[in-house]
């Protein structure tokens, strides 16, 4: 059966309005999911533990006694990893050392507090200080994802945080070997199999079990995403990230199998994924074109890879590759490919992106699990204004003041003048009681 996938060329009439349409899915707020999430976190927050234990039976089809009957412990965490095969977890120690190292690098050159003192000795700064406790969310209910537990619980072992507590749903109670052992080589400190709107609402909230946490981070499905949004404000969240994306943009250098399978890598993540190249060589892009063809029967989930490509996926041919980064910063991917033979001369033309994979050799999915980087990134544009998931997520700022009694004497003037302009003044007085007489 032959692939319905876009072909679009940017010299033609109607491109503007069908990359539009390509661009413009949005994920539509689905009213009855949001009427849904708002009741599960009504009920989670006045009754606690024995809504999530009835919600938990309902969605993932596990029944528990008690909510603590949901915890899994430090020790049957370092059970899981031990009853690994060797090379699962040589795997999954390679990597975390890997996310450790680069999160490390991220605290050394953006996490530390600093301060300096200014012309009359006056103190100023900045304290970081590591949040105090954080939920992580990992998804769990169609597939496991014990990289997403690396990805969110090292940067915030690497703030400092004092407490991180794992949730993850197991649909029927069965647990995921290789998240369990990931969770004890990231360092999480308490872990729980509850999933959707209700492991939200019982982080956001806390129950007589489930400690309330600052903040949460990590993806999920559309409950999840509606839960976070819902309670932003009662707890801190890192951000909504959508389906997954990839923007691959070829000069014609890369073998066009390697591009068709990396294509294929995100769209077999989700329907509603995204995968799009942009290319100034149409023989090449007839070359990909080929290879996806190729390529897909073999592919397990290749409903899930054609229900993507069809849906949102484009192959665009561009007048030049100066054109394919123009279109490229206008997408904002969460994952851009510059698979060219020549990256650095394109890499400072872009400018929105979650990650930037460089060369023929960076596969995406490389980032995905081990090259360090986070790989909870925006999606849908969003990495026009915002950033990967990263220690910085984990920590908060505090400004540091320290005046010198000669500060107080220039300060104390210029704030009593402005004090005095916004009519307040205690503000001014407070200032000029601390100039010398
Ligand atoms: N951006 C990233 O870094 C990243 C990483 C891994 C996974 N993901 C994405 O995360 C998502 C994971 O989704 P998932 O569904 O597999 O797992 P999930 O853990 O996000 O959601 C499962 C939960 O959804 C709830 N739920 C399901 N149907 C429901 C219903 N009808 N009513 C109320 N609640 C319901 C259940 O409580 C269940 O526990 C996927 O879209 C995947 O692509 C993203
Ligand atoms: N590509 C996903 C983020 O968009 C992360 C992931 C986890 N496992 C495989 N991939
Ligand atoms: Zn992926």
């Amino acid at each position: 059966m032959t692939l319905a996938l876009r072909q679009l060329a940017t010299t033609a009439a109607d491109f503007e309005a069908e990359f539009q349409r390509v661009l413009h899915w949005s994920a539509e707020t689905d009213h009855a999911i949001e009427q849904r999430v708002a009741e599960i976190l009504a009920d989670v927050q006045a009754r606690g533990d024995a809504a999530v234990l009835e919600y938990t039976a309902r969605f993932d089809g596990l029944q528990a006694d008690s909510v603590a009957a949901l915890e899994i412990t430090r020790d049957e965490l370092k059970a899981a990893f031990d009853c690994l095969p060797a090379a699962q977890r040589d795997a999954i120690e390679f990597a975390a050392r890997r996310v450790r190292s680069y999160h490390e690098r991220q605290l050394q050159a953006c996490g530390l507090s600093w301060q300096y003192r200014d012309e009359d000795g006056t103190l100023l700064g900045q304290k970081v200080t590591p949040l105090d406790r954080v939920g992580i969310y990992v998804p769990g209910g169609k597939a496991a994802y014990p990289s997403s537990v690396l990805m969110n619980a090292i940067p915030a072992q690497v703030a400092g945080v004092g407490e991180i507590v794992m949730v993850v749903p197991t649909p029927k109670g069965e647990r995921n070997a290789l998240v369990l052992a990931a969770a004890y080589v990231a360092g999480v400190h308490r872990a729980f199999t509850l999933g959707g709107a209700q492991a939200v609402g019982a982080l956001a909230y806390g129950t007589a079990t489930v400690p309330a946490v600052h903040k949460i981070t990590g993806p999920g499905n559309a409950y999840v995403a509606s839960a976070k949004r819902r309670v932003f404000g009662t707890v801190g969240i890192d951000m909504i990230a959508g389906p997954s994306e990839i923007l691959v943009l070829a000069d014609g250098s890369t073998p066009p199998d390697w591009v068709a399978m990396d294509l294929f890598s995100q769209a077999e993540h989700d329907e509603l994924a995204q995968s799009i190249l942009l290319c100034p060589d149409a023989g090449y892009i007839a070359q990909v074109r080929a290879e996806i063809e190729r390529l897909l029967p073999g592919m397990p989930r290749q409903d899930v890879i054609r229900a993507s490509l069809e849906g949102r996926g484009a192959l665009i041919h561009t007048r030049s590759m100066e054109e394919a980064c123009d279109i490229s910063n206008r997408i904002a991917p969460e994952h851009l490919e510059v698979s060219s033979r020549d990256p650095h001369r394109w890499e400072p033309l872009l400018k929105h992106a979650g990650a930037i994979f460089l060369g023929a050799f960076t596969s995406e999915s490389l980032g995905d699990y081990c090259a360090g980087p986070n790989h909870v990134l925006p999606t849908s544009g969003t990495a026009r204004f915002s950033s990967p998931l990263g220690v910085y997520d984990f920590q908060k700022r505090s400004s540091l003041i320290e005046v010198s009694e000669a500060g107080a004497q220039v300060l104390g003037k210029v704030a009593a003048e402005l004090a005095y302009g916004e009519g307040l003044q205690a503000h001014a007085q407070a200032a000029e009681f601390r100039l010398k007489r």
